[in-house]
């Protein structure tokens, strides 16, 4: 990864290459909450990029944003260059994607959905049932396959990792992934670690959000804090924790809530 310090504090990193993923002014506002505010960010390819912020900080919107999910008020969003609400079907092409509360058809089983995900997205069968065998494998979804189990009656973590072979599936370039790790075991954790890691050492590029410090500091090399819409530092995760550690960063930046003596003297009570 290259270490260049302009990359602080949202300006651009000084590399040629094209980014893998860029947000140019990304603008959203619900009526007159303005959820995100006009960021930019670029992640060089390659990347193992965190975005963390607080809760209602502006992660899920601006991903959704930025995978086609939801329009911007302003601003884009790009994919290796391609703009992601101009010419939906080629970034999609290039784009594996998470969403945050994947909406899932609930009366196929994991294999079931990877089969029609993959016509879906016009890979040959063959393909299609190679992956799907060692995708339901890999992620310990097989047990259940062979058990006809649904999907409407997987556990969270089972959806998590069903959500994260459908965007596998084709073999993107990018994958964009909001709380991957919520809900999923630490075996099943330390699986997921170990297939982004292979997708980013072949060239891969994937973006997290999360709200976990220490698992964002033990897996990316570039890192975003976003609080109240706006990027509050960016860069490499050296340059954006300094000496200390990426919490003691987030909390100086972000600010903590402390719990006065008087609050909730009514607990336990
Ligand atoms: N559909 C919506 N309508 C109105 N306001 C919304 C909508 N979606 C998000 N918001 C608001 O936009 C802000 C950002 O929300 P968002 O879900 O992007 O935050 P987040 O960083 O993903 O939070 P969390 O970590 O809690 O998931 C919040 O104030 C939220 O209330």
């Amino acid at each position: 990864m290259t270490s260049d310090p302009s990359a602080l504090d949202g300006a651009p990193p000084r590399s040629g290459a094209v980014p893998a993923f860029e947000l140019v002014g990304l603008r959203r506002e619900f009526a007159d909450k303005v959820a995100v505010d006009s960021i930019d960010l670029r992640v060089p390819p390659g990347s193992f990029f965190g975005l963390v912020g607080p809760n209602g900080a502006g992660k899920t919107t601006a991903l959704s944003m930025a995978v086609g999910l939801l329009r911007p008020s302003a601003g884009r969003a790009l994919v290796h260059g391609v703009d992601v609400w101009a010419d939906p079907i080629a970034a999609k092409r290039l784009l594996g994607v998470l969403p945050d509360g994947l909406a899932l058809p609930e009366r196929l089983t994991g294999g079931e959905l990877l089969t029609y995900w993959g016509r879906f997205r016009q890979l040959p069968a063959q393909t299609v049932a190679d992956r799907t065998a060692e995708l339901l494998r890999v992620l310990e979804l097989d047990e259940a396959e062979q058990l006809g189990t649904l999907v409407g009656e997987y556990s969270t973590g089972m959806r998590k990792k069903i959500g994260l072979a459908t965007a596998l599936l084709h073999s993107p370039r990018l994958l964009v992934l909001d709380e991957p790790y919520e809900a999923v075991d630490p075996v099943s954790a330390r699986v997921l670690t170990a297939i982004l890691r292979r997708f980013t050492d072949s060239g891969g590029s994937v973006i997290v959000s999360s709200h976990v410090m220490s698992l964002v500091e033990q897996l990316c090399d570039r890192v975003a804090i976003i609080a109240r819409g706006q990027v509050l530092a960016d860069g490499t995760l050296d340059e954006v924790r300094g000496a200390g550690t990426l919490e003691d960063r987030f909390v100086e930046l972000v600010g903590t809530t402390d719990l006065a003596e008087e609050d909730l003297t009514w607990i336990g009570s």
